[in-house]
């Protein structure tokens, strides 16, 4: 195989063949570089396509020499002596010259006479003849050219349109004039184009970065909408096209942002105790309500789940519910996080910038979660959000105007923390406008009977086990148990005794966790009561035995514990554990 195949553009040869033969009065034939016949007119018109590889003595030696030939004297030339035609011959003269590409011969092209009149042209015009055949080698091989170039480009532009229709972002590749070369489905949708859409102008202007941190922002006009995305335009090198759109739309940016961010239980509060209807009846009342709210209560009483039943039963359930664990964000990170960054606000900050959560729970509510650990700087900066129900992102100066719900939340005893210097008091009266207690478990205990059941049918559902009945004494065991875990601690508990269930379907005692050793004995409260803390370090002290300190173990024990692992090390470090 050779690297160049003039069949590909034999027509062509052809066309120019025929041209070349009016024009000089002699019959032209092209031969490739297996001497093959591609191209003949006249008497060798008939005879293309044959292989002339026993004769053609000429064109061998001009394929091996590069140079061309001219031979005034055919049959009787030297290079006609192996010829078996040679006393025959019928030809008057032979130029032939070599088609070169790249400095390899990819053909020849031979100019026979075949009378005496072409002869006595070609004999006077002989320069001109040169000058002519060598234009017309260098048109062939200009052919050859861009023949292998389009056909590179068609197979560049098939796998680019199956690669990128392989991508769930949105794809368009346009041409120098903005025109659409290729596109794919999400592009189609999230414009409304159909699939013939090849050969569309889009237009496409910079929209300012106001969300995303990878990716900038667009507005694209097509017929006559304009959409608003996020994404990158990459330039490219090549003649037809000229750059790739690569985006989303700001709603869908918005809302991967948001689910990023949601992590939050939205189920619905379960219990039947008085408190819990208090409680209850207190969200009704207060939930369309734009007061700041502040929900204490010991860790697992339910307080987020509180924050969301607000936000589902207020006015605000359309739109965002954006929370925030200041425990678990590392405090250099929190303030971009909440009041978001212009382009090149701080080193290492993101060169585009980015929405904080502030903004993106405009028109909903952002809850602050453990905003006891809130640093004490951030403090001043989020009462004067507050106050001034404005937020300004970091490296810029524009107030961007807010119209957000402030649930915070906590468990520690922030008056504690003020008399101690540690939490701002004036923060504190700003977000104590609606007190919500979240209270600990065993001071409801009737709502252990209800979520002991709900969390059974959750659990057997989602272990595909069937669940019969309860042994006597297992929920009295529960009821006297103090879970200083609460709720969390419940619902773990739960969850390992339908694991543990056997196929009949009872719950015995057996199934109990076996820490629960401390209520288990006697379904009585164990004598010696223990601090929290105390509980705390002893499980903590357990787990890391039983999965060690290394960075994977420490993830597995605050998944075990059902705490982040900023919390672990929150503990670990508050407890001396080493
Ligand atoms: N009354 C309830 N009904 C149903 N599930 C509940 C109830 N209270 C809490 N839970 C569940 O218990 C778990 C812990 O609740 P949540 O995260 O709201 O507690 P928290 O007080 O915010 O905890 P922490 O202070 O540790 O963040 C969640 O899975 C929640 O759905």
């Amino acid at each position: 195989m050779h690297r160049y195949d003039l069949t590909k553009i034999s027509d062509e040869i052809q066309d120019y063949a025929e041209a070349v033969s009016k024009i000089a009065n002699a019959e032209v034939e092209v031969v490739d570089v297996d001497l093959r016949r591609i191209a003949g007119t006249g008497y060798y018109k008939d005879k293309i396509g044959r292989d002339m590889s026993s004769k053609g003595y000429v064109y061998k030696h001009v394929i091996e020499s590069k140079n061309l030939a001219v031979i005034t004297n055919p049959g009787e030339n030297e290079l006609c002596l192996n010829c078996p035609d040679a006393d025959n011959c019928v030809e008057t003269f032979e130029v032939s010259t070599p088609i070169l590409l790249d400095d390899e011969v990819i053909g020849v092209l031979g100019l026979i006479g075949l009378n005496d009149l072409s002869r006595e042209l070609l004999d006077k015009n002989l320069d001109n003849y040169l000058d002519f055949i060598n234009q017309i080698t260098n048109f062939i091989s200009t052919m050859m050219i861009n023949y292998y170039r389009e056909e590179d480009t068609a197979s560049y532009m098939e796998a680019l349109k199956t690669t990128v229709s392989y991508l769930s972002e949105a794809v368009l590749v346009l041409d120098i004039d903005d025109k659409i070369r290729i596109s794919n489905k999400s592009a189609e949708s999230q414009l409304g184009l159909d699939e013939n859409c090849q050969g569309m102008k889009i237009n496409h202007s910079p929209a300012g970065d106001k969300v995303a941190a990878d990716g900038s922002e667009y507005y694209i006009d097509v017929n006559g909408h304009r959409k608003y995305v996020v994404g990158n335009i990459l330039g490219m090198e090549n003649p037809k096209l000229n750059k790739i759109l690569i985006f989303d739309g700001i709603k869908k940016v918005k809302s991967d942002l948001y689910d990023l961010t949601s992590t939050f239980d939205t189920g619905s509060i379960i219990g039947s105790s008085k408190e819990t209807k208090q409680l209850l009846d207190q969200i009704k009342l207060i939930s369309n309500s734009n007061s700041t709210i502040l929900i204490t209560g010991e860790s697992g009483t339910g307080k987020e789940l509180i924050a969301t039943s607000i936000w589902k039963s207020g006015d605000r359930a359309n739109n965002r519910f954006i929370s925030i664990n200041c425990a678990a964000i590392p405090e250099t990170l929190l303030e971009s996080e909440l009041f978001g960054y212009t382009k090149g606000a701080f080193t290492g900050a993101d060169s585009r910038g980015k929405i904080g959560k502030f903004e993106l729970a405009n028109s909903g509510i952002i809850f602050l979660d453990e905003i006891g650990d809130m640093p004490i700087h951030l403090q001043s900066k989020i009462l004067r959000v507050l106050e001034n129900r404005v937020v300004t992102r970091l490296g810029s100066n524009k107030e961007i105007p807010l119209n957000v719900k402030v649930i915070a939340a906590t468990n520690k005893d922030l008056t504690k923390m003020i008399r101690d210097g540690k939490f701002r008091e004036d923060l504190y009266y700003r977000l104590n406008v609606i007190p919500i207690e979240a209270l600990p478990l065993r001071k409801r205990k009737e709502d252990i009977i209800d979520l002991t059941q709900f969390f059974i049918k959750r659990y057997s559902n989602l272990f595909n086990k069937k669940y019969v009945k309860m042994e006597p004494g297992v929920l009295d065991t529960l009821m006297d148990y103090w879970w200083p875990g609460n709720v969390r601690e419940l619902e773990n508990a739960v969850e390992f005794m339908i694991n543990m269930m056997g196929p009949d379907g009872i719950l015995t005692k057996e199934t109990l966790p076996k820490d629960f050793a401390l209520s288990r004995n006697d379904g009585k409260i164990d004598s010696n009561i223990r601090t929290l803390a105390e509980l705390e370090k002893m499980e903590i002290n357990k787990a890391l035995n039983k999965y060690g300190r290394s960075t994977d173990g420490k993830k597995r024990i605050a998944e075990t514990l059902n705490i982040g692992v900023a919390t672990l090390y929150r503990k670990m470090k508050q407890y001396e554990i080493e």
